[in-house]
């Protein structure tokens, strides 16, 4: 087990004075190299309740572990893939991605540059590495978030919504390269979606939410093999029995 979440509940109190309570009891296992994706609808607590794995937000009762005990802060263990693409302006591609690893392994600057240049070549940005992010598309730019946070060997990577501003196809191309590189790296991932497809397609287990309070409704394990083929009959009966459990008409 990498995480576990006990007994987790989270209330904010909103503009007018009101408490909204957020998050209701949630309990939640996390085995190592499992893609978890956790979804449901909107206001349901999902950023919030990665918030708190990730230690960037306190629980107001239960509580977060890992292998190195109590969750009470952000760690290099828990790398965070926020929605907007969280790239440095000024740094080139390159820089951008050697720049946490020059971090964590100081003493292996030429070997940092050697892997960076590897992996963009992997993901078809080798001949991006000298632009700047303003110069890439939004598909291009996560890509370069996606590589730079599993290059420094995070063992977990919290992953929210970082697929949501791009268009189908490039959403697809970067799901099966992010399943590529999660195998490869040996990753434990948590990523948030509200997007049925995405979820059955990329997680080995779906954690479906329910909103006011939030609450974890059902836990769906994909036994699919990968590659997923979005056509086979298998991925759309799994991907309708999420559909049902998340209530999918009520929240039209
Ligand atoms: N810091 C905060 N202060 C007050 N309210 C908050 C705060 N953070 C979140 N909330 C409220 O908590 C609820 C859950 O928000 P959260 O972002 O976790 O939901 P979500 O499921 O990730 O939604 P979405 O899919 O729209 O991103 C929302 O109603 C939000 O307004």
């Amino acid at each position: 087990m990498v995480i576990q979440v006990k007994n987790v509940n989270k209330s904010f109190k909103q503009e007018d004075g009101d408490i909204l309570h957020v998050l209701d009891n949630i309990n939640l296992d996390i085995k190592d190299r499992e893609f978890i994706c956790l979804l449901g609808p909107s206001g349901c607590g999902k950023t919030t309740l990665l918030r708190i794995i990730a230690g960037l937000d306190e629980p107001d009762s239960g509580e977060v572990n890992d292998s190195a005990g109590l969750i009470k802060g952000p760690s290099r263990d828990r790398g965070f893939i926020f929605q907007q693409y969280s790239l440095f302006p000024w740094m080139t591609v390159l820089d951008n991605v050697v720049f946490g690893l020059n971090m964590c392994y100081p003493d292996k600057k030429e070997e940092n540059l050697e892997s960076a240049k590897r992996y963009l070549q992997r993901v078809g940005l080798e001949d991006f590495q000298n632009s700047y992010p303003y110069q890439l598309s939004g598909g291009m730019k996560q890509r370069v978030a996606i590589i730079r946070s599993l290059l420094n060997h995070t063992p977990v990577q919290l992953m929210d919504e970082p697929f949501s501003a791009l268009d189908m196809q490039t959403r697809h191309t970067l799901q099966e390269q992010l399943i590529g590189v999660w195998k490869r790296f040996d990753t434990t991932i948590v990523f948030v979606t509200h997007d049925v497809d995405e979820a059955v397609f990329l997680a080995d287990k779906v954690v479906v939410m329910d909103k006011n309070p939030g609450r974890v409704k059902d836990i769906v394990s994909i036994d699919l093999e990968r590659p997923r083929k979005r056509e086979s009959t298998e991925f759309l009966k799994i991907q309708e029995e999420v559909m049902e459990s998340l209530g999918v008409h009520d929240m039209e």
